[in-house]
């Protein structure tokens, strides 16, 4: 049978000839955000899906993983597979213990399939509350999944958008697994990073000290650019205010992925290599960039592994 699934209109690819990075990155270093969509005749996307992407394999991204020097993947299961985990599941074989996930699931889940899961390498869930990308989950159903992962030792991957998180706090903060918060809680970076908005947002990360956050997608956050294409090395200057706050005053619980293939971009389509060179704008220190990159990501996915 024959699968069609057309892009959606303006869809952008990835970035085809991405430059090797200017920085190189710490040995052991982890892209902790990043997906892996079909390729469809294989993998179809799901009925129920917002958006329809190009494909992007487990090669192509284990390629790319390796062009821009990181050792490892953290990929997310996005929600144009749905609660599908099978294109997840498959790259995290193919990733020869090199990659680890966080897929999505339904309350029916089965215990085989969430055995599974884990033995492929799924280590969290994502919660999705980004209107556009999802329906409304029920809150029951939510506390369902939650029920079911917490004895695995799994965490929630929470992707929100800012004007969204007062209303979301209180549930966020009654659920009894470590939080991974996805691009910096999506800030809209024309308001001040010293104003009430970011504050609450940080007062959010102070309130437990297993909430962990991204400072990813500086692409997809910018109101100013200028992009990362052509050579640009301080891309995206209205963002590293924020992020910067972040791994400063959270060190030991910041995380960073490409986010390839950068599903729903708009205006442009950045060049890996150049997002990997805006590293040291948000974590300016050889040491902060050992963090962010190696030791928090692997005590959260690799724990097995720390200080190996
Ligand atoms: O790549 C991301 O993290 C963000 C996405 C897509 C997504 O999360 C999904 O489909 O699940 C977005 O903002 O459109």
């Amino acid at each position: 049978m024959t699968v069609h699934q057309e892009k959606t209109p303006g869809w952008l690819d990835w970035h085809p000839a991405p430059s090797r990075p200017a920085l190189t990155l710490p040995a052991g270093a982890v892209d902790a955000h990043c997906h892996v969509f079909g390729p469809a005749a294989a993998f179809p996307y799901a009925p129920e899906r917002k958006y329809t992407p190009c494909d992007a394999s487990a090669e192509q991204l284990f390629a790319l993983r390796d062009h821009l020097g990181f050792d490892r993947n953290v990929i997310v299961q996005a929600t144009c597979h749905g609660a599908d985990n099978r294109a997840l599941v498959d790259a995290l074989r193919r990733s020869g213990g090199r990659a680890r996930g966080v897929a999505t699931v339904r309350p029916g889940v089965s215990d085989a399939e969430l055995r599974e899961l884990h033995e492929a390498g799924v280590r969290g869930v994502r919660f999705n509350f980004v209107r556009r990308l999802v329906d409304v989950t029920p809150r029951a159903d939510l506390w369902d999944v939650v029920r079911r992962i917490a004895p695995l030792g799994w965490h929630v991957v929470l992707y929100f958008e800012a004007a969204d998180l007062a209303g979301l706090r209180e549930f966020f903060l009654s659920v009894p697994v470590p939080l991974v918060v996805d691009h910096l809680g999506r800030p809209d970076v024309s308001k001040d990073p010293d104003g009430p908005e970011f504050a609450e947002f940080l007062s959010f990360l102070r309130a437990r000290d297993d909430i962990w956050c991204k400072v990813s997608c500086p692409e997809r956050l910018s109101l100013t650019g200028p992009a990362a294409l052509d050579g640009e090395r301080d891309a995206y200057r209205d963002v590293v205010p924020f992020a910067r706050r972040v791994v400063e005053e959270f060190p030991d619980r910041v995380l960073w992925g490409t986010d390839w293939p950068h599903p729903n971009l708009k205006d442009h389509m950045p060049d890996d290599g150049l997002l990997v060179d805006f590293l040291p704008h948000v974590a300016p220190t050889a040491e902060l960039r050992q963090q962010l990159l190696v030791d928090n990501p692997t005590r959260l996915y690799w724990p097995e592994n720390e200080g190996s």
